[in-house]
């Protein structure tokens, strides 16, 4: 057993899974001044810890190393790998650390039975816009996580953007909508790009309009204080050229598609906790 840090000396930041969000949430954090060198990677894959060492001027350990430096120990592996992940990092957790893990669908109890009595853990939906400071990362406490965990979870997750708290029960829902949404944007955004390009402008061109047009909408949706719907009707001039879209879109059932694609996410988000 690795001797860990004691709770009045956690520091330290190892992300263990350096893939696509363990990524975003490393490149974000290292925007910090002075905080790269307390950051360490753990990464399965040499090649992919090589790569994030030379992008990120992070340090990359073995699990064993990064659990006796460091206090803070960000889980941000596939959940169908978190089992095998849990048996490794067991016999080098003790009560100075806490565990945050990312893994979509994976319960607090589940983490915890596979460490040592006691262990603080935090579970956290984050998303991939932490790449530019604009996450939403949404936190719940697991049974041994304090107050001050919590609080340093948060303190960690809104250097790259927003944070939230819920109940654990929210955090498949959660999943479905802030953790999975930014996939629903591009997808949207990459449809509306082809239609440009049927109607013949340049790909390039109509990339630029829908992109422009996506962050105008996003906000005036955070900063006008107004409802969607009052925003959309705002657009919508009678007889004019939104509503001949907006009834295309109702008829095509693209509402209702958005509701059971969403639903499908949360399912899903249950089935890997199981
Ligand atoms: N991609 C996303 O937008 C989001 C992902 N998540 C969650 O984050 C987790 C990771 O997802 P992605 O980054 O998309 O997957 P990914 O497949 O891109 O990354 C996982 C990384 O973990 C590494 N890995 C696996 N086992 C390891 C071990 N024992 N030690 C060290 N490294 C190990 C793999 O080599 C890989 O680089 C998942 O649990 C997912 O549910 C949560 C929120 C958003
Ligand atoms: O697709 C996934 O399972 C992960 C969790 C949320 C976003 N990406």
């Amino acid at each position: 057993m690795t001797s860990a840090p004691t709770q009045q000396q956690r520091s330290g930041l190892a992300v263990v899974g350096g893939g696509k969000i363990g990524e975003a949430l490393v490149s974000g954090l290292v925007r910090r001044p002075g905080v790269a060198e307390s950051i360490v990677v753990v990464e399965r894959s040499p090649e992919r810890a090589a790569q994030l060492v030379e992008r990120h001027g992070v340090r990359a350990l073995d699990l064993a190393a990064a659990a006796a430096e460091c206090g803070v120990l960000l889980l941000a592996v596939k959940p169908q790998d978190v089992d095998a992940l849990l048996a490794l990092l067991a016999p080098h957790v003790g009560p100075g650390h806490l565990v945050v893990s990312v893994a979509a669908g994976v319960p607090t109890a589940r983490i915890e039975a596979a460490l040592p009595a006691g262990t603080a853990v935090v579970r956290v939906m984050p998303n991939t816009p932490a790449l530019v400071d604009e996450g939403m990362s949404v936190l719940s406490a697991g049974a041994h996580a304090t107050a001050a965990d919590l609080d340093e979870a948060e303190a960690l997750l809104s250097a790259v953007g927003q944070v939230r708290r819920v109940p654990e029960a929210q955090q498949d829902a959660v999943t479905a909508l802030s953790g999975s949404g930014p996939a629903y944007f591009f997808f949207l955004v990459e449809a509306m790009i082809d239609a440009g390009i049927l109607l013949g402008l340049p790909r390039t061109l109509a990339a630029d309009l829908i992109v422009q047009t996506a962050l105008g909408a996003a906000t005036m949706l955070r900063d006008s204080g107004e409802h969607p719907v009052q925003l959309r009707e705002a657009v919508t001039s009678p007889g004019g050229t939104t509503i001949a879209a907006i009834r295309e879109l109702e008829r095509h059932g693209v509402r209702a598609a958005l509701i059971a694609a969403i639903e499908a996410a949360h399912d899903r988000s249950v089935e890997l906790g199981r």
